[in-house]
């Protein structure tokens, strides 16, 4: 009920084993805090908050239009419904070192349980699309060192991003990966590999855990959980699938209302009252006060 039972500290604590077992983490893209629910729910390991569904979900391109305290905020409130660890888009961590290390801070007290910060510069893209603005290694190192050292709890995963692949080779991409980790990044996040044989050369390069991004219609193919841990990746994210779906589902119920008349013809494809208020707990509630759930939800549609 409320809020989740494990404290930030734990969630960390509990990442931070999660990555130590060597086994592959899967972290769906919470869309909302109720979403993040769902992926608790479905035992997922943990939840990832995407910078680009936080700013679609504005109604803004993911360009770096964003400031930190909607992310924070927003990625706070996420991460306070869940027991499970959330990891929060830091995208280029909002302006030079020292604002990444407030970045770092901020997203400390708001629970977040580890962040990835990237070396684009504003305006910054999708990692999957091209001619991407890079900032030289100098400056990419600076900021996650500037992370690594801002934070209070030795927890806080400080995960660096590479979008180096977009305009460069694979060596120099590498290259830059090792300094990143030398820097003091806790995790790799090596964007756009081109295929299977990338990810595998980036994990036997490092020793630290790396994370394959499955978002769709990208660059990298939609590889699956068992073959992206052949190849040695620690975490898959799938950052938009839950806004891409959850939209294709709104498309899908608008039409059927606009052509029929009436959504009748999609609510067997909803999720009934009963799951919902299950979700939200609304049961628990009457622990406090009785006269809170002493209703029947009506049989119709609630299995
Ligand atoms: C992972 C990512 O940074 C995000 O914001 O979710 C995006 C995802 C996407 O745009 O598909 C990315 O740059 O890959
Ligand atoms: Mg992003």
């Amino acid at each position: 009920m409320l809020y989740a039972q494990k404290t930030p500290a734990q969630k960390r604590l509990e990442l931070r084993k999660m990555l130590a077992s060597g086994d592959i983490k899967q972290f769906p893209g919470a869309y909302t805090p109720l979403s993040a629910r769902l992926i608790e729910e479905k035992k997922f390991d943990g939840v990832y908050i995407s910078g680009a569904v936080l700013a679609n979900e504005l109604g803004f391109p993911d360009v770096g239009l964003t400031t930190l305290s909607e992310v924070a905020q927003r990625a706070g409130q996420i991460a306070r419904v869940t027991n499970l660890p959330a990891i929060v888009d830091a995208d280029t961590g909002f302006g030079e070192p020292m604002n990444v290390a407030r970045t770092i801070q901020e997203f400390e007290e708001y629970g977040l349980a580890g962040c990835h910060i990237e070396d684009q510069f504003n305006p910054k893209r999708c990692g999957h699309l091209d001619n991407k603005n890079m900032v030289d290694l100098e400056t990419a190192t600076k900021r996650i060192r500037a992370a690594a050292e801002a934070r209070r709890d030795s927890n806080f995963l400080i995960m660096a991003r590479t979008d180096l692949r977009g305009i460069s080779s694979l060596e120099e991409t590498i290259d830059r990966i090792k300094a990143l980790v030398d820097a003091g990044a806790d995790a790799i996040f090596p964007e756009a590999m081109k295929d299977l044989s990338e990810f595998e050369a980036v994990c036997n390069a490092v020793d630290v855990p790396v994370l394959a991004n499955m978002t769709e219609f990208g660059k990298s193919e939609l590889f699956t959980k068992e073959q992206l841990a052949a190849v040695g990746i620690n975490m898959i994210i799938y950052p938009v699938t839950l806004l891409r779906s959850s939209l294709g589902a709104m498309e899908g119920v608008l039409d059927t209302i606009a052509s029929t008349g009436t959504q009748e013809g999609y609510v067997d494809k909803m999720l009934t009252r009963a799951r919902l208020y299950d979700l939200v707990d609304y049961e628990a509630y009457n622990q406090f006060d009785t006269g809170i759930f002493n209703f029947e939800v009506p049989d119709r549609f609630t299995s």
